[in-house]
């Protein structure tokens, strides 16, 4: 399953953002799309890339998929989460003009991965359909609580509790450690007195795995796994359970808040934490009016962008969405950019109650001692 994804992830839609080398080409969405352009066409069949996708679709389809974005655009998502490839010819009269190209390359790095998982995972689906992952659940390690381990790091240290990220490699920063065992990362992790962890499961642009995953719940870690995906589908929650993950990440950029309700919701039913991500105030705002979340983590890396500005997960909990916040009893997590002792405790102030680090400590030869410089202390004891 896991070498069938792969081998889907690598041949899906190029990217105009990144060029590495585990990165492959295929120019079905890029050819002949490089500007906007206003084109008269016809009912015959097409052969240009954006058409031959429209005729494969079915008008209710496209009437889904449009709606879904428009709904998304409403609560400020930019975030497209299919091409939008117009609607299919059938639906366009013979003289229609219509914008082309109008969509067809990804408008940032997350767009792109986005577009991405959604094919990967419609793959996946075919593969192994929901019924099946039902049935591998039940027999899945139990899940352990996410949340509870976070709080206990915190009462134990005063520090804000570590969920430290197996991460081999990222679209911002290339490849971060060659010699990658994700096994015993983890274990020299859970040594350095990380509360969590967080393991990225996707290929192509993390060089990522379910394996991963598997292999380090199988190992005898004992603390709670996030499974760091790019979830588009409620059949992501049941596979990453099935493969032992105990919390999974849903991106608020991504998702319009009827899928997070909706997403959180067989999260608790099946025993997965929900961490549920946001980046800029609106964000916050849309998840502080969903009933339920937890955990909320606090991004300071724009996924659009990849600019890093620590300074973000203080101007989300200032003011009135700080005070909602402490209401409701949610968990914080700051996320990304933290690299000293002082960048911990600056979060620590703004008021997350823990932190997500990867770079800063997946990147140090001794990943426990990494820790330690992290906080400017041995957190394990
Ligand atoms: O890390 C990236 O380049 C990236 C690009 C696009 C989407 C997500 C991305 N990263 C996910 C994360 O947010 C980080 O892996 C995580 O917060 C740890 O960040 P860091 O400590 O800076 O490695």
């Amino acid at each position: 399953m896991e070498s069938l994804m792969r081998a889907t992830s690598l041949n899906s839609i190029p990217s105009p953002f990144l060029n590495h080398t585990f990165r492959q080409h295929d120019s079905r969405f890029t050819s002949g799309f490089k500007s906007t352009s206003s084109t008269l066409i016809n009912n015959g069949r097409s052969s240009l890339p954006c058409l031959r996708a429209q005729q494969s679709e079915t008008t209710d389809e496209f009437k889904v998929r449009n709606s879904q974005d428009e709904v998304s655009a409403t609560q400020g998502i930019r975030i497209r989460r299919r091409p939008p490839t117009g609607p299919p010819l059938h639906y366009v009269g013979p003289f229609e003009f219509r914008l082309q190209n109008e969509g067809n390359t990804p408008r940032n790095i997350l767009e792109e991965i986005v577009w991405n998982k959604d094919t990967e995972v419609a793959q996946m689906k075919d593969k192994k359909p929901l019924y099946t992952l039902k049935k591998a659940i039940e027999l899945a390690p139990p899940p352990r609580d996410f949340i509870a381990a976070l709080k206990a790091s915190y009462l134990r240290t005063g520090m804000p509790a570590l969920i430290a990220e197996v991460k081999k490699a990222s679209p911002s920063r290339g490849v971060l450690r060659e010699d990658f065992e994700p096994v015993e990362i983890a274990k020299a992790y859970e040594k350095g007195g990380a509360a969590c962890l967080s393991v990225l499961t996707d290929a192509k642009y993390f060089q990522g795995s379910f394996e991963n995953l598997e292999a380090i719940r199988n190992a005898g870690v004992t603390c709670p796994l996030l499974c760091k995906e790019f979830i588009v589908d409620a059949w992501q929650l049941y596979y990453a359970r099935a493969k032992g993950a105990d919390a999974v990440l849903l991106i608020a950029a991504v998702l319009p808040d009827l899928d997070i309700k909706y997403m959180t919701k067989i999260c608790k039913l099946i025993g997965l934490t929900a961490l549920v991500e946001v980046h800029d105030e609106n964000e916050m705002d849309r998840i502080l009016k969903i009933d339920g979340i937890q955990l909320i983590g606090i991004n300071n890396r724009n996924l659009e962008t990849f600019e890093v500005d620590i300074s973000n997960t203080k101007k989300l909990l200032e003011g009135e969405r700080g005070e909602k916040i402490r209401q409701k009893e949610i968990v914080v997590v700051g996320e990304s950019g933290l690299f000293t002792p002082d960048d911990v405790a600056y979060v620590q102030e703004a008021g997350v109650k823990a932190i997500l680090v990867g770079e800063s400590i997946v990147k140090q030869k001794d990943p426990t001692a990494g820790i330690a410089e992290l906080f400017g202390k041995d957190i394990s004891a």
